[in-house]
């Protein structure tokens, strides 16, 4: 059977830097998996590859059987990728509901013409749209503030709604950036409980980019390190977190 995600000796360099050499992973569906590192190991270029965002040079990137290489993020996205950002891409002045019906139709292939004339088939896709939405309101429990201005959000909350909006698309794989970037212990702990809910009523596979130790070692399957752009380890988080490569690449990074 042909993996999930099948990455194989991928390079990016940007002139003389070198972003990511010659890593290689597979992910199962259904698993969760921390990509870890100091700065500027090549964490965020991972996923500007996996996204179409960046093109490598060499390498290849192989999703359910499909080379993503050279596809655009748009070709990418409709394959079932999607992505939550550390920078929250929401518009402040509409509301969750409205955020969220965006976050579907930016994806999703239009047809101009028959938008314009509403014929039944639109009216139909619409009130799946609609039903989709709901459905991921209920489950991240934003019911209470479905029609408030996403501007006026606590941050936590927002991340939520950031979260919602690549559900919206209704990925198979999905790409978390930080999820837990500048929150709180209380909204860490939601958004750990959303994003295994995540993986266990929706059958999501993720990707996570986290600095958070604590969150990757309790809710990672497996751990990718990189340093430099070089994978140094791989593999459930006890085993990597003994791992003298690691620990040398984190020590040698707080010295
Ligand atoms: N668009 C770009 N142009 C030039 N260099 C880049 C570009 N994107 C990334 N790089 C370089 O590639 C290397 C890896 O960067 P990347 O952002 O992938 O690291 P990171 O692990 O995500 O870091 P951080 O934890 O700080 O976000 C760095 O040296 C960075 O300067």
């Amino acid at each position: 059977m042909q993996p999930f995600l099948h990455v194989a000796d991928l390079s990016l360099r940007f002139g003389g830097t070198t972003a990511i050499r010659d890593v290689g992973f597979e992910l199962d569906e259904g698993s969760l998996l921390a990509i870890i590192g100091p700065n500027g190991a090549g964490k965020t270029s991972i996923f500007n590859c996996l996204s179409g965002v960046y093109r490598p040079q060499q390498g290849s990137i192989r999703f359910r059987g499909t080379d993503l290489r050279g596809l655009r993020p748009d070709a990418i996205a409709r394959l079932g990728v999607a992505r939550m950002f550390q920078n929250i891409e929401l518009f402040d002045n509409l509301t969750v509901l409205d955020n969220l019906m965006l976050g579907r139709h930016r994806h999703l292939r239009y047809s101009t013409l028959s938008a314009l004339l509403y014929d039944r088939r639109a009216r139909r896709a619409e009130v799946a749209n609609r039903r989709v939405i709901e459905d991921i309101i209920d489950f991240l429990q934003i019911q209470a503030i479905r029609r408030s201005m996403v501007g006026m959000l606590p941050y936590g909350l927002k991340k939520r709604v950031e979260l919602g909006r690549a559900l919206a698309m209704e990925p198979a794989l999905l790409l978390l950036d930080e999820p837990v970037a500048g929150m709180n212990a209380e909204e860490t702990e939601d958004m750990a409980r959303f994003i295994l809910d995540v993986r266990s009523e929706l059958g999501v596979t993720m990707i996570m980019i986290e600095h958070e130790m604590g969150l990757v070692m309790d809710i990672a399957d497996e751990v990718l390190v990189l340093d430099f752009g070089e994978r140094i380890a791989h593999g459930p988080p006890a085993q990597v977190q003994r791992d003298p490569a690691v620990i040398k690449a984190y020590l040698g990074e707080a010295s």
